[in-house]
Protein backbone atom coordinates (compact mmCIF):
# COMPACT_ATOMS: atom_id res chain seq x y z
CA UNK A 1 0.00 0.00 0.00
CA UNK A 2 1.21 3.40 -0.99
CA UNK A 3 2.35 5.62 2.01
CA UNK A 4 2.76 9.14 2.61
CA UNK A 5 6.13 8.66 1.96
CA UNK A 6 5.68 8.01 -1.36
CA UNK A 7 2.90 10.75 -2.21
CA UNK A 8 2.77 14.05 -2.76
CA UNK A 9 -0.86 15.12 -2.36
CA UNK A 10 -3.71 13.31 -0.42
CA UNK A 11 -6.96 13.54 -1.76
CA UNK A 12 -10.24 13.94 1.05
CA UNK A 13 -13.34 14.52 1.01
CA UNK A 14 -13.39 16.55 -2.51
CA UNK A 15 -9.68 18.43 -1.55
CA UNK A 16 -6.83 18.20 -2.21
CA UNK A 17 -3.65 18.81 0.25
CA UNK A 18 -0.21 19.02 0.08
CA UNK A 19 1.08 16.10 2.44
CA UNK A 20 3.97 17.49 3.41
CA UNK A 21 1.48 19.57 5.42
CA UNK A 22 0.00 16.82 7.17
CA UNK A 23 3.09 15.42 8.84
CA UNK A 24 0.73 14.85 12.01
CA UNK A 25 -1.27 12.27 10.07
CA UNK A 26 -0.45 8.69 10.65
CA UNK A 27 2.31 7.47 8.37
CA UNK A 28 0.27 4.61 6.70
CA UNK A 29 -2.43 6.82 5.70
CA UNK A 30 -3.96 4.97 2.43
CA UNK A 31 -3.20 7.09 -0.54
CA UNK A 32 -6.38 7.84 -2.86
CA UNK A 33 -5.06 7.22 -6.18
CA UNK A 34 -8.29 9.07 -7.52
CA UNK A 35 -8.92 12.47 -7.17
CA UNK A 36 -12.08 14.65 -6.11
CA UNK A 37 -14.65 15.41 -8.32
CA UNK A 38 -16.50 18.59 -8.51
CA UNK A 39 -20.34 19.74 -8.75
CA UNK A 40 -20.75 21.84 -11.51
CA UNK A 41 -21.59 24.65 -8.47
CA UNK A 42 -18.43 24.06 -7.30
CA UNK A 43 -16.74 27.48 -5.95
CA UNK A 44 -12.95 27.19 -5.21
CA UNK A 45 -10.87 29.42 -3.33
CA UNK A 46 -9.92 31.82 -5.85
CA UNK A 47 -8.99 31.97 -9.37
CA UNK A 48 -5.90 31.96 -11.71
CA UNK A 49 -4.12 34.91 -12.18
CA UNK A 50 -1.78 36.12 -14.94
CA UNK A 51 0.32 37.70 -12.05
CA UNK A 52 0.56 33.98 -10.41
CA UNK A 53 2.26 32.99 -13.70
CA UNK A 54 5.46 35.44 -13.45
CA UNK A 55 7.24 34.51 -16.37
CA UNK A 56 10.75 35.98 -14.42
CA UNK A 57 11.02 34.46 -11.11
CA UNK A 58 12.23 31.69 -10.31
CA UNK A 59 9.97 28.77 -8.91
CA UNK A 60 11.08 25.83 -6.21
CA UNK A 61 10.14 22.93 -8.18
CA UNK A 62 9.61 19.47 -7.30
CA UNK A 63 10.70 17.00 -10.26
CA UNK A 64 10.80 13.55 -10.43
CA UNK A 65 13.00 11.37 -11.89
CA UNK A 66 11.11 10.30 -14.50
CA UNK A 67 10.52 7.21 -16.70
CA UNK A 68 10.07 9.47 -19.80
CA UNK A 69 12.80 11.01 -20.75
CA UNK A 70 12.80 15.35 -19.61
CA UNK A 71 13.57 16.60 -22.93
CA UNK A 72 13.86 20.36 -22.15
CA UNK A 73 15.79 21.16 -25.33
CA UNK A 74 13.91 23.20 -27.36
CA UNK A 75 13.91 23.44 -31.41
CA UNK A 76 15.78 26.65 -32.32
CA UNK A 77 12.53 29.02 -33.10
CA UNK A 78 10.01 27.53 -30.99
CA UNK A 79 8.72 28.68 -27.85
CA UNK A 80 11.50 28.28 -25.35
CA UNK A 81 9.91 29.12 -22.32
CA UNK A 82 11.30 27.18 -19.41
CA UNK A 83 14.38 25.35 -18.56
CA UNK A 84 14.96 23.04 -15.90
CA UNK A 85 18.47 22.08 -14.65
CA UNK A 86 17.13 18.49 -13.31
CA UNK A 87 19.83 17.03 -11.12
CA UNK A 88 20.71 13.27 -11.90
CA UNK A 89 19.24 11.46 -9.46
CA UNK A 90 20.96 8.08 -8.06
CA UNK A 91 18.96 4.97 -9.62
CA UNK A 92 17.49 3.24 -6.88
CA UNK A 93 15.51 0.79 -8.43
CA UNK A 94 12.36 2.91 -7.01
CA UNK A 95 11.35 5.98 -9.04
CA UNK A 96 9.53 8.21 -6.53
CA UNK A 97 12.78 9.87 -6.02
CA UNK A 98 11.82 13.58 -6.29
CA UNK A 99 14.40 16.41 -5.95
CA UNK A 100 14.16 19.51 -5.64
CA UNK A 101 15.15 21.52 -8.74
CA UNK A 102 14.95 26.06 -9.15
CA UNK A 103 13.12 26.04 -12.69
CA UNK A 104 14.02 29.22 -14.68
CA UNK A 105 11.39 30.81 -16.70
CA UNK A 106 12.20 33.16 -19.15
CA UNK A 107 10.54 35.60 -21.65
CA UNK A 108 10.77 34.52 -24.82
CA UNK A 109 9.56 34.68 -28.55
CA UNK A 110 6.57 32.38 -28.70
CA UNK A 111 4.75 32.38 -32.46
CA UNK A 112 6.72 29.98 -34.47
CA UNK A 113 6.16 31.44 -37.99
CA UNK A 114 5.22 27.89 -39.42
CA UNK A 115 4.75 24.28 -38.10
CA UNK A 116 8.06 22.84 -39.61
CA UNK A 117 9.88 25.29 -36.61
CA UNK A 118 8.02 23.06 -33.98
CA UNK A 119 9.59 19.77 -34.80
CA UNK A 120 6.97 18.07 -36.13
CA UNK A 121 7.74 14.74 -38.48
CA UNK A 122 7.59 15.05 -42.11
CA UNK A 123 4.88 13.17 -43.00
CA UNK A 124 2.88 15.00 -40.43
CA UNK A 125 3.97 18.72 -42.02
CA UNK A 126 2.97 17.08 -45.50
CA UNK A 127 -0.84 15.77 -44.12
CA UNK A 128 -1.24 19.63 -42.20
CA UNK A 129 -0.14 21.36 -45.74
CA UNK A 130 -2.58 19.24 -47.28
CA UNK A 131 -5.43 19.91 -44.76
CA UNK A 132 -4.75 23.89 -45.40
CA UNK A 133 -2.63 24.45 -42.20
CA UNK A 134 0.11 26.75 -42.82
CA UNK A 135 0.51 28.86 -39.62
CA UNK A 136 0.60 27.48 -36.16
CA UNK A 137 -2.06 29.55 -33.65
CA UNK A 138 -0.28 30.98 -30.78
CA UNK A 139 -1.38 28.22 -28.37
CA UNK A 140 -0.24 25.81 -30.79
CA UNK A 141 3.39 26.85 -30.81
CA UNK A 142 3.52 27.14 -27.62
CA UNK A 143 1.88 23.25 -26.59
CA UNK A 144 3.60 21.68 -28.96
CA UNK A 145 7.50 21.53 -27.95
CA UNK A 146 5.74 21.25 -24.34
CA UNK A 147 4.35 18.49 -25.16
CA UNK A 148 6.74 17.34 -27.04
CA UNK A 149 8.86 17.19 -24.30
CA UNK A 150 6.81 14.77 -22.72
CA UNK A 151 5.29 16.72 -20.11
CA UNK A 152 2.14 17.04 -18.65
CA UNK A 153 0.10 19.69 -19.13
CA UNK A 154 -2.66 21.76 -18.90
CA UNK A 155 -3.49 24.27 -21.97
CA UNK A 156 -5.82 26.73 -21.03
CA UNK A 157 -6.38 29.33 -24.22
CA UNK A 158 -9.69 31.36 -25.32
CA UNK A 159 -12.55 28.90 -27.32
CA UNK A 160 -11.76 28.98 -31.04
CA UNK A 161 -8.00 29.51 -30.71
CA UNK A 162 -6.68 26.03 -32.33
CA UNK A 163 -6.38 23.72 -28.69
CA UNK A 164 -7.45 20.57 -30.71
CA UNK A 165 -4.88 20.10 -32.79
CA UNK A 166 -2.37 21.65 -29.88
CA UNK A 167 -2.01 18.47 -28.86
CA UNK A 168 -3.14 16.31 -31.65
CA UNK A 169 0.13 17.57 -33.73
CA UNK A 170 2.40 16.13 -30.68
CA UNK A 171 0.26 13.07 -30.15
CA UNK A 172 0.03 12.12 -33.84
CA UNK A 173 3.86 12.96 -34.24
CA UNK A 174 4.45 9.78 -31.95
CA UNK A 175 2.19 7.56 -32.62
CA UNK A 176 0.73 6.09 -35.74
CA UNK A 177 2.06 6.22 -39.48
CA UNK A 178 2.89 10.06 -39.43
CA UNK A 179 5.33 9.74 -36.79
CA UNK A 180 8.90 10.41 -35.98
CA UNK A 181 10.71 7.32 -37.99
CA UNK A 182 12.93 5.51 -35.06
CA UNK A 183 16.52 5.29 -35.02
CA UNK A 184 17.58 2.58 -36.81
CA UNK A 185 17.92 -0.89 -35.15
CA UNK A 186 15.08 1.09 -32.64
CA UNK A 187 11.98 -0.04 -34.36
CA UNK A 188 9.42 -0.98 -31.65
CA UNK A 189 7.68 -4.41 -31.04
CA UNK A 190 4.03 -5.07 -32.67
CA UNK A 191 1.45 -2.69 -31.19
CA UNK A 192 -1.34 -4.29 -29.19
CA UNK A 193 -2.74 -1.49 -26.26
CA UNK A 194 -4.41 1.66 -27.95
CA UNK A 195 -1.26 4.70 -27.85
CA UNK A 196 -3.71 6.90 -26.43
CA UNK A 197 -7.00 7.87 -25.24
CA UNK A 198 -9.26 11.14 -25.80
CA UNK A 199 -11.98 12.08 -23.52
CA UNK A 200 -14.33 14.49 -24.21
CA UNK A 201 -17.89 15.42 -22.38
CA UNK A 202 -20.24 15.01 -25.40
CA UNK A 203 -20.68 12.65 -28.29
CA UNK A 204 -20.74 15.99 -30.79
CA UNK A 205 -17.37 16.98 -29.57
CA UNK A 206 -16.18 13.43 -29.07
CA UNK A 207 -17.26 12.85 -32.92
CA UNK A 208 -15.84 16.55 -34.21
CA UNK A 209 -12.27 15.43 -32.40
CA UNK A 210 -12.34 11.76 -34.01
CA UNK A 211 -12.92 13.63 -37.65
CA UNK A 212 -10.22 15.37 -37.02
CA UNK A 213 -8.05 12.60 -36.37
CA UNK A 214 -9.17 10.63 -39.08
CA UNK A 215 -8.47 13.78 -41.62
CA UNK A 216 -5.31 13.77 -40.10
CA UNK A 217 -4.36 10.13 -40.81
CA UNK A 218 -5.92 10.41 -44.49
CA UNK A 219 -7.93 7.90 -45.73
CA UNK A 220 -5.42 5.01 -45.85
CA UNK A 221 -4.84 5.17 -41.93
CA UNK A 222 -8.17 6.43 -40.86
CA UNK A 223 -9.22 3.10 -39.19
CA UNK A 224 -6.12 3.49 -36.57
CA UNK A 225 -8.54 5.88 -34.56
CA UNK A 226 -12.02 4.58 -33.72
CA UNK A 227 -14.36 6.50 -31.60
CA UNK A 228 -16.37 5.50 -28.40
CA UNK A 229 -18.95 7.72 -28.23
CA UNK A 230 -22.22 7.24 -26.42
CA UNK A 231 -25.47 6.73 -28.52
CA UNK A 232 -23.83 4.59 -30.81
CA UNK A 233 -23.80 0.86 -31.58
CA UNK A 234 -21.83 -0.52 -28.80
CA UNK A 235 -20.94 -3.98 -30.63
CA UNK A 236 -19.99 -2.20 -33.63
CA UNK A 237 -17.42 -0.08 -31.46
CA UNK A 238 -16.32 -3.36 -29.90
CA UNK A 239 -16.28 -4.98 -33.30
CA UNK A 240 -13.99 -2.57 -34.98
CA UNK A 241 -11.55 -2.36 -32.09
CA UNK A 242 -10.94 -5.98 -32.28
CA UNK A 243 -10.58 -5.88 -35.98
CA UNK A 244 -8.73 -2.63 -36.60
CA UNK A 245 -6.63 -2.47 -33.62
CA UNK A 246 -6.36 1.52 -33.73
CA UNK A 247 -4.01 3.23 -32.41
CA UNK A 248 -5.94 6.38 -30.98
CA UNK A 249 -9.86 6.04 -29.03
CA UNK A 250 -11.59 9.07 -29.37
CA UNK A 251 -14.93 9.20 -26.67
CA UNK A 252 -17.39 10.09 -24.22
CA UNK A 253 -16.30 9.08 -20.47
CA UNK A 254 -19.21 6.70 -20.06
CA UNK A 255 -18.66 4.42 -23.07
CA UNK A 256 -15.10 4.39 -22.93
CA UNK A 257 -15.52 3.14 -19.14
CA UNK A 258 -18.09 0.62 -20.21
CA UNK A 259 -16.25 -0.85 -22.87
CA UNK A 260 -12.42 -0.99 -20.50
CA UNK A 261 -15.26 -2.48 -17.66
CA UNK A 262 -16.40 -5.20 -20.26
CA UNK A 263 -12.33 -6.12 -21.09
CA UNK A 264 -12.61 -4.92 -24.72
CA UNK A 265 -10.72 -2.15 -24.38
CA UNK A 266 -6.86 -2.29 -23.78
CA UNK A 267 -5.24 0.76 -22.55
CA UNK A 268 -2.32 -0.36 -19.99
CA UNK A 269 0.14 0.17 -22.07
CA UNK A 270 -1.39 3.41 -23.51
CA UNK A 271 0.56 6.88 -23.60
CA UNK A 272 -1.36 9.96 -23.44
CA UNK A 273 -4.19 10.13 -21.95
CA UNK A 274 -6.08 13.82 -23.09
CA UNK A 275 -9.20 15.07 -20.70
CA UNK A 276 -10.67 17.94 -23.30
CA UNK A 277 -13.23 20.44 -21.49
CA UNK A 278 -11.61 18.75 -18.33
CA UNK A 279 -13.39 21.40 -16.23
CA UNK A 280 -16.45 19.70 -17.45
CA UNK A 281 -15.37 16.19 -16.93
CA UNK A 282 -14.34 16.70 -13.49
CA UNK A 283 -18.38 17.25 -12.79
CA UNK A 284 -20.11 14.95 -10.61
CA UNK A 285 -22.28 13.39 -13.84
CA UNK A 286 -18.39 11.77 -14.67
CA UNK A 287 -16.93 10.98 -11.52
CA UNK A 288 -17.37 6.89 -11.60
CA UNK A 289 -16.56 6.89 -15.33
CA UNK A 290 -13.44 9.26 -14.87
CA UNK A 291 -12.67 7.10 -11.53
CA UNK A 292 -12.63 3.96 -13.99
CA UNK A 293 -10.74 5.66 -16.91
CA UNK A 294 -7.39 7.42 -14.71
CA UNK A 295 -7.52 4.41 -12.95
CA UNK A 296 -6.70 2.48 -16.16
CA UNK A 297 -5.43 4.27 -18.84
CA UNK A 298 -1.84 3.95 -19.04
CA UNK A 299 -1.38 1.78 -16.04
CA UNK A 300 0.84 -0.63 -16.60
CA UNK A 301 0.16 -3.82 -14.61
CA UNK A 302 3.04 -6.05 -14.00
CA UNK A 303 4.93 -4.59 -16.30
CA UNK A 304 7.08 -2.44 -13.34
CA UNK A 305 6.61 -4.02 -10.27
CA UNK A 306 7.29 -1.07 -8.25
CA UNK A 307 5.01 0.94 -10.78
CA UNK A 308 2.93 -1.48 -9.62
CA UNK A 309 2.31 -0.08 -6.23
CA UNK A 310 3.38 3.25 -6.21
CA UNK A 311 0.79 5.27 -7.80
CA UNK A 312 3.89 8.14 -8.89
CA UNK A 313 5.79 6.04 -10.48
CA UNK A 314 2.30 4.08 -12.67
CA UNK A 315 1.13 7.98 -13.34
CA UNK A 316 4.49 8.77 -14.64
CA UNK A 317 3.70 5.98 -17.51
CA UNK A 318 1.54 8.05 -19.22
CA UNK A 319 1.64 11.29 -19.88
CA UNK A 320 -1.47 13.43 -18.82
CA UNK A 321 -2.71 16.41 -21.07
CA UNK A 322 -5.69 18.63 -19.77
CA UNK A 323 -7.55 20.94 -21.57
CA UNK A 324 -10.14 24.02 -21.73
CA UNK A 325 -10.84 27.33 -22.53
CA UNK A 326 -11.80 27.44 -18.52
CA UNK A 327 -9.27 26.16 -16.29
CA UNK A 328 -10.54 27.19 -12.29
CA UNK A 329 -8.58 26.12 -9.86
CA UNK A 330 -9.99 22.95 -9.25
CA UNK A 331 -8.24 21.83 -12.58
CA UNK A 332 -5.40 23.20 -11.08
CA UNK A 333 -5.81 20.61 -8.04
CA UNK A 334 -6.56 17.72 -10.17
CA UNK A 335 -3.63 18.67 -12.47
CA UNK A 336 -1.50 18.28 -9.94
CA UNK A 337 -2.60 15.57 -8.25
CA UNK A 338 -3.02 13.28 -11.46
CA UNK A 339 -0.16 14.75 -13.10
CA UNK A 340 4.04 14.82 -12.67
CA UNK A 341 4.98 18.02 -12.22
CA UNK A 342 2.41 19.52 -14.95
CA UNK A 343 2.72 22.83 -16.81
CA UNK A 344 -0.08 25.72 -17.40
CA UNK A 345 0.40 26.33 -20.99
CA UNK A 346 -1.54 29.19 -22.55
CA UNK A 347 -1.44 30.98 -25.77
CA UNK A 348 2.04 33.03 -24.76
CA UNK A 349 3.31 31.41 -21.52
CA UNK A 350 4.26 28.55 -19.79
CA UNK A 351 4.92 27.74 -16.09
CA UNK A 352 5.06 25.02 -13.38
CA UNK A 353 1.40 24.30 -12.45
CA UNK A 354 2.69 24.42 -8.85
CA UNK A 355 3.57 28.47 -9.22
CA UNK A 356 -0.05 28.35 -9.42
CA UNK A 357 -1.81 30.29 -7.13
CA UNK A 358 -5.56 30.80 -5.99
CA UNK A 359 -5.28 34.51 -5.78
CA UNK A 360 -7.20 37.79 -7.49
CA UNK A 361 -8.55 37.99 -10.47
CA UNK A 362 -7.30 40.18 -14.06
CA UNK A 363 -8.97 41.41 -16.52
CA UNK A 364 -8.36 40.50 -20.12
CA UNK A 365 -5.50 43.21 -20.46
CA UNK A 366 -4.34 41.17 -18.08
CA UNK A 367 -4.02 43.87 -15.01
CA UNK A 368 -5.03 43.38 -11.71
CA UNK A 369 -8.74 44.15 -11.89
CA UNK A 370 -11.04 46.42 -9.62
CA UNK A 371 -12.63 44.69 -6.64
CA UNK A 372 -15.79 44.74 -8.55
CA UNK A 373 -15.00 41.87 -9.99
CA UNK A 374 -15.87 38.45 -8.11
CA UNK A 375 -12.91 36.97 -7.11
CA UNK A 376 -13.52 33.16 -7.77
CA UNK A 377 -11.32 31.02 -9.70
CA UNK A 378 -14.77 30.17 -11.92
CA UNK A 379 -14.98 33.79 -12.97
CA UNK A 380 -11.57 33.95 -13.33
CA UNK A 381 -11.48 31.19 -15.73
CA UNK A 382 -14.51 32.72 -17.85
CA UNK A 383 -12.23 36.13 -18.21
CA UNK A 384 -9.69 34.30 -20.33
CA UNK A 385 -11.56 31.96 -21.96
CA UNK A 386 -13.50 34.83 -24.26
CA UNK A 387 -12.06 35.58 -27.63
CA UNK A 388 -10.84 38.98 -28.44
CA UNK A 389 -12.49 40.20 -31.34
CA UNK A 390 -16.25 39.57 -30.08
CA UNK A 391 -18.71 42.36 -29.62
CA UNK A 392 -21.56 41.40 -26.94
CA UNK A 393 -24.70 43.07 -26.54
CA UNK A 394 -27.95 42.84 -25.11
CA UNK A 395 -31.69 43.28 -25.64
CA UNK A 396 -34.78 43.41 -23.10
CA UNK A 397 -37.70 42.62 -23.97
CA UNK A 398 -40.81 40.76 -22.79
CA UNK A 399 -40.88 37.23 -22.87
CA UNK A 400 -43.53 36.45 -25.50
CA UNK A 401 -41.44 38.99 -27.92
CA UNK A 402 -38.48 37.37 -27.80
CA UNK A 403 -38.46 35.20 -30.95
CA UNK A 404 -39.42 37.87 -32.92
CA UNK A 405 -36.71 39.91 -31.14
CA UNK A 406 -34.06 36.43 -32.29
CA UNK A 407 -35.99 37.17 -35.54
CA UNK A 408 -35.38 40.80 -35.75
CA UNK A 409 -31.25 40.51 -34.50
CA UNK A 410 -30.84 37.82 -36.89
CA UNK A 411 -31.76 40.71 -40.04
CA UNK A 412 -30.30 43.40 -38.50
CA UNK A 413 -26.94 41.54 -38.41
CA UNK A 414 -27.47 39.36 -41.73
CA UNK A 415 -26.02 37.04 -40.12
CA UNK A 416 -25.82 33.86 -41.75
CA UNK A 417 -25.16 30.83 -39.24
CA UNK A 418 -26.91 31.52 -36.04
CA UNK A 419 -26.54 29.14 -32.96
CA UNK A 420 -29.40 30.14 -30.34
CA UNK A 421 -29.49 29.19 -26.53
CA UNK A 422 -31.91 27.97 -24.25
CA UNK A 423 -31.96 26.16 -20.86
CA UNK A 424 -35.48 23.72 -21.25
CA UNK A 425 -36.20 21.56 -24.21
CA UNK A 426 -40.00 22.73 -23.89
CA UNK A 427 -39.50 25.97 -25.05
CA UNK A 428 -36.60 25.18 -26.84
CA UNK A 429 -38.93 23.20 -29.35
CA UNK A 430 -42.10 25.77 -28.74
CA UNK A 431 -39.13 28.31 -30.67
CA UNK A 432 -37.98 26.60 -33.50
CA UNK A 433 -42.02 25.72 -34.42
CA UNK A 434 -42.46 29.73 -33.77
CA UNK A 435 -39.25 30.64 -35.64
CA UNK A 436 -40.17 28.23 -38.75
CA UNK A 437 -44.17 30.01 -39.01
CA UNK A 438 -42.24 33.03 -39.32
CA UNK A 439 -40.42 32.04 -42.27
CA UNK A 440 -36.82 31.40 -40.53
CA UNK A 441 -34.69 28.30 -40.93
CA UNK A 442 -34.22 26.85 -38.09
CA UNK A 443 -33.48 23.62 -36.25
CA UNK A 444 -33.43 22.20 -32.50
CA UNK A 445 -30.54 20.39 -31.28
CA UNK A 446 -31.12 18.69 -27.78
CA UNK A 447 -30.67 15.74 -25.76
CA UNK A 448 -33.67 13.92 -26.24
CA UNK A 449 -32.95 13.52 -30.07
CA UNK A 450 -31.47 10.35 -31.07
CA UNK A 451 -27.59 10.19 -31.68
CA UNK A 452 -28.22 9.95 -36.14
CA UNK A 453 -31.03 13.02 -35.42
CA UNK A 454 -28.38 14.84 -33.99
CA UNK A 455 -25.82 14.62 -35.97
CA UNK A 456 -28.06 14.82 -39.38
CA UNK A 457 -28.92 18.34 -37.48
CA UNK A 458 -25.71 19.29 -36.98
CA UNK A 459 -24.37 18.68 -40.49
CA UNK A 460 -27.15 20.59 -42.00
CA UNK A 461 -26.43 23.37 -39.64
CA UNK A 462 -22.58 22.84 -40.56
CA UNK A 463 -23.97 22.67 -44.59
CA UNK A 464 -25.48 25.79 -44.09
CA UNK A 465 -28.32 24.14 -45.04
CA UNK A 466 -29.79 25.39 -41.38
CA UNK A 467 -29.51 29.31 -40.59
CA UNK A 468 -30.62 29.04 -36.58
CA UNK A 469 -29.90 26.59 -34.45
CA UNK A 470 -31.54 26.38 -31.64
CA UNK A 471 -30.10 24.46 -28.78
CA UNK A 472 -29.33 23.89 -24.84
CA UNK A 473 -25.90 23.51 -23.02
CA UNK A 474 -24.91 20.20 -25.09
CA UNK A 475 -23.71 22.82 -27.89
CA UNK A 476 -22.16 25.12 -25.90
CA UNK A 477 -18.82 23.39 -25.14
CA UNK A 478 -16.23 22.48 -28.18
CA UNK A 479 -18.74 22.91 -31.21
CA UNK A 480 -16.74 24.17 -34.09
CA UNK A 481 -18.89 25.70 -36.98
CA UNK A 482 -16.15 28.33 -38.42
CA UNK A 483 -18.90 30.23 -40.05
CA UNK A 484 -21.22 30.64 -37.02
CA UNK A 485 -21.27 34.79 -36.85
CA UNK A 486 -24.24 35.22 -34.17
CA UNK A 487 -24.41 34.02 -30.73
CA UNK A 488 -27.87 34.54 -29.26
CA UNK A 489 -28.88 33.90 -25.53
CA UNK A 490 -32.71 33.86 -26.04
CA UNK A 491 -32.57 32.33 -22.27
CA UNK A 492 -29.64 33.33 -19.56
CA UNK A 493 -26.58 31.24 -19.30
CA UNK A 494 -26.04 29.96 -15.20
CA UNK A 495 -22.97 31.58 -14.82
CA UNK A 496 -20.53 33.28 -16.46
CA UNK A 497 -18.54 30.38 -17.12
CA UNK A 498 -21.21 28.98 -19.14
CA UNK A 499 -22.13 32.83 -20.94
CA UNK A 500 -18.31 32.17 -22.07
CA UNK A 501 -18.64 28.77 -23.76
CA UNK A 502 -22.07 29.57 -25.35
CA UNK A 503 -20.55 32.96 -26.65
CA UNK A 504 -17.23 30.88 -27.62
CA UNK A 505 -19.26 29.18 -30.20
CA UNK A 506 -18.54 32.60 -32.80
CA UNK A 507 -15.64 34.28 -33.42
CA UNK A 508 -13.67 31.45 -33.56
CA UNK A 509 -10.02 31.69 -35.01
CA UNK A 510 -9.84 35.22 -34.43
CA UNK A 511 -13.03 35.88 -36.71
CA UNK A 512 -15.63 38.56 -35.87
CA UNK A 513 -18.24 37.42 -34.06
CA UNK A 514 -21.65 38.68 -32.10
CA UNK A 515 -23.42 37.83 -29.00
CA UNK A 516 -26.73 39.00 -28.34
CA UNK A 517 -28.22 38.65 -25.04
CA UNK A 518 -32.38 38.72 -25.34
CA UNK A 519 -33.70 39.50 -21.75
CA UNK A 520 -36.64 40.39 -19.48
CA UNK A 521 -36.45 43.94 -17.54
CA UNK A 522 -35.92 41.94 -14.39
CA UNK A 523 -33.34 39.87 -15.56
CA UNK A 524 -30.89 42.79 -16.86
CA UNK A 525 -29.12 42.55 -13.01
CA UNK A 526 -27.93 39.44 -14.34
CA UNK A 527 -26.35 40.46 -17.68
CA UNK A 528 -24.59 43.33 -15.19
CA UNK A 529 -23.17 40.84 -13.27
CA UNK A 530 -21.86 38.74 -16.24
CA UNK A 531 -20.60 42.30 -17.45
CA UNK A 532 -18.68 42.83 -14.28
CA UNK A 533 -17.32 39.11 -13.99
CA UNK A 534 -16.12 38.60 -17.67
CA UNK A 535 -14.96 42.25 -17.85
CA UNK A 536 -15.69 43.27 -21.79
CA UNK A 537 -18.83 45.47 -22.03
CA UNK A 538 -22.52 44.55 -22.93
CA UNK A 539 -24.12 46.91 -24.41
CA UNK A 540 -27.73 47.55 -24.32
CA UNK A 541 -29.20 47.31 -27.88
CA UNK A 542 -32.79 47.73 -30.30
CA UNK A 543 -33.68 46.40 -33.26
CA UNK A 544 -35.28 49.02 -35.19
CA UNK A 545 -35.78 49.23 -38.87
CA UNK A 546 -33.55 46.55 -39.81
CA UNK A 547 -30.47 48.12 -37.41
CA UNK A 548 -28.81 47.14 -34.41
CA UNK A 549 -29.43 50.37 -32.17
CA UNK A 550 -27.11 50.47 -29.30
CA UNK A 551 -29.04 52.26 -26.83
CA UNK A 552 -28.50 54.81 -24.19
CA UNK A 553 -28.13 52.97 -20.92
CA UNK A 554 -31.21 53.89 -18.61
CA UNK A 555 -30.34 55.08 -15.56
CA UNK A 556 -32.66 52.35 -13.57
CA UNK A 557 -30.73 49.75 -14.99
CA UNK A 558 -27.46 51.53 -13.98
CA UNK A 559 -28.76 51.29 -10.51
CA UNK A 560 -29.70 47.75 -10.64
CA UNK A 561 -26.26 46.66 -12.00
CA UNK A 562 -24.02 48.78 -9.38
N1 LIG B 1 -3.14 26.50 -37.32
C1 LIG B 1 -4.37 26.56 -37.79
N2 LIG B 1 -4.61 27.14 -38.98
C2 LIG B 1 -5.87 27.23 -39.46
N3 LIG B 1 -6.96 26.77 -38.81
C3 LIG B 1 -6.77 26.18 -37.62
C4 LIG B 1 -5.48 26.04 -37.04
N4 LIG B 1 -5.61 25.43 -35.86
C5 LIG B 1 -6.91 25.17 -35.69
N5 LIG B 1 -7.63 25.62 -36.74
C6 LIG B 1 -9.09 25.57 -36.89
O1 LIG B 1 -9.62 26.48 -35.94
C7 LIG B 1 -10.88 26.03 -35.49
C8 LIG B 1 -10.95 26.09 -33.96
O2 LIG B 1 -10.06 25.13 -33.42
P1 LIG B 1 -10.45 24.27 -32.13
O3 LIG B 1 -11.81 23.69 -32.26
O4 LIG B 1 -9.33 23.36 -31.87
O5 LIG B 1 -10.51 25.42 -31.02
P2 LIG B 1 -10.56 25.27 -29.44
O6 LIG B 1 -9.55 26.20 -28.89
O7 LIG B 1 -10.45 23.83 -29.07
O8 LIG B 1 -12.02 25.82 -29.12
P3 LIG B 1 -13.03 25.44 -27.90
O9 LIG B 1 -12.41 25.97 -26.66
O10 LIG B 1 -14.29 26.12 -28.25
O11 LIG B 1 -13.14 23.94 -27.89
C9 LIG B 1 -11.06 24.64 -36.05
O12 LIG B 1 -11.92 24.74 -37.18
C10 LIG B 1 -9.68 24.23 -36.51
O13 LIG B 1 -9.69 23.33 -37.60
Amino acid sequence: MPTLATARFLVLAGDVLPLRKLSHISKRVPLYTSVSFLSRTDRDNGPLTLASLGLKSDFEFETTNKKRKNKFQQPEASAEVFRSKVKPVKSTGIKEVRVKNPLEIEGAPFAAKSFPELGLPPLLLERLEKEGFTVPTDVQSTAIPVILKDHDVVIQSYTGSGKTLAYLLPILSEVGPLKKKPPSGDEPGKRTDIEAVIVAPSRELGMQIFREVEKLLGPGDKKLVQQLVGGANRSRQEEALKKNKPAIVVGTPGRIAEISAAGKLHTHGCRFLVLDEVDELLSFNFRDDMHRILEHVGRKSGADPCGAKNPIARRADRQMIMVSATVPFSVIRAARSWGQDPLLVQAKSVSPIESVQPSGPVNLTGHASSSSLSSNSHTQAAVESLPPALKHYYCVTRGQHKIDTLRRCVHALDAKSVIAFMNHTKQLKDAVFKLEARGMNAAELHGDLGKLGRSTILKKFKNGEVRVLVTNELSARGLDVAECDLVVNLELPTDAVHYAHRAGRTGRLGRKGTVVTVCEEPEVFVVKKLQRQLGVPIQACEFTEGKLLVTEEKAKNEKVGL
